[in-house]
């Protein structure tokens, strides 16, 4: 299965939200990582049909997502980044009031919504009111229900707001599982939601897809630019004017500063290992993700 942007835009007034992205996509874990504001949102609706490009064609296997209508939906699960769960209604009615908004008979519902129930790890929880669940079981239940069509493309957006470290890989392993044969799309702030389990990041700034590259490769291409210095506390407002600064640990013997420059920044630099906050620290000039 193949997805396929040709030249998306969409503007919203005289605001590009997303300002021609033309890649592919095939089966695996896409993670698209970017600041606020860059456009992943507007990019995920798109794919998940909500809302049509400005200009530029998104196709499944050549055949334009917006003509498929029913087709593509069918094949399609979305859990979008604002999802309502009606606190009143039990995990359970929950999902089988979402089946038959999908079409499902309830026969094959019922089967349907114990597998998943199970494979998203609530089922001494099937009975609970939504309003009762923590933030991780009700994005948990958001995947189920994203899932109840088997769908062969799933879409989440920014899955992971909200959760305790301990609920993120809960949740990132659940993806790892379910992306074997499926395209899986996700958008996140957070490297380390999509470090271990994305077969490639998009990274996004001002709607542009300005990379797009298996975490290996992307790591690999600043390998040389990150150093650790060790400074005096007064030398650090210094380090932190002239280059981008990530962690400052602050040690007995001394401050240690973890800087990205494309020069050696200072005579007692060594490069390190690179991980991936050091890329968003590389291509977003702020904090590094949670
Ligand atoms: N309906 C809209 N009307 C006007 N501007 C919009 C609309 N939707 C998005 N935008 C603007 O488009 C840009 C991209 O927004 P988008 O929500 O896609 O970014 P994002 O990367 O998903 O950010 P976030 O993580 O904050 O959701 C932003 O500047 C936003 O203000």
């Amino acid at each position: 299965m193949k997805l396929k942007l040709d030249h998306v835009v969409k503007t919203f007034k005289d605001k590009h939200a997303v300002d021609g992205v033309t890649t592919e996509l095939t089966n695996g874990v896409y993670g698209f990582l970017g600041a606020n504001g860059s456009g992943k949102t507007t990019l995920m609706r798109m794919l998940a049909a909500v809302s049509r490009p400005t200009s530029g064609t998104i196709t499944l296997n050549g055949e334009e997502i917006g003509k498929m209508g029913d087709r593509y939906r069918d094949l399609l699960g979305y859990l979008p980044q604002h999802i309502g769960y009606y606190k009143h209604f039990t995990v359970e009615k929950f999902l089988y009031y979402i089946a038959s908004l999908k079409g499902m008979e309830k026969k094959a519902a019922a089967g349907k919504i114990t597998e998943l129930i199970e494979m998203v790890n609530l089922t001494e929880k099937r009975k609970t009111k939504m309003g009762k669940l923590s933030g991780g079981m009700k994005q948990r239940v958001g995947i189920a229900q994203a899932l109840l069509n088997d769908p062969k493309i799933l879409i989440v957006d920014e899955p992971t707001a909200g959760l305790d470290p301990k609920e993120r890989i809960r949740f990132r392993n659940l993806l790892a599982a379910i992306a074997k044969d499926r395209i899986v799309l996700l958008s996140t702030h957070i490297v380390s939601d999509i470090e271990y389990i994305a077969k490639e990041i998009l990274i996004m700034r001002d709607g542009r897809l300005i990379e797009k590259d298996t975490p290996q490769n992307l790591v690999h291409h600043i390998e040389r630019k990150v150093w650790s210095v060790n400074a005096e506390e007064a030398e650090v407002p210094g380090y932190q004017a002239s280059y981008k600064v990530g962690n400052i640990s602050r040690q007995m013997d001394g401050i240690q500063l973890r800087i990205i420059s494309e020069e050696k920044p200072a005579a007692n630099a060594v490069n390190v290992p690179v991980n991936l906050e050091d890329l968003y620290l590389y291509y977003f000039d702020e904090e590094v993700g949670a």
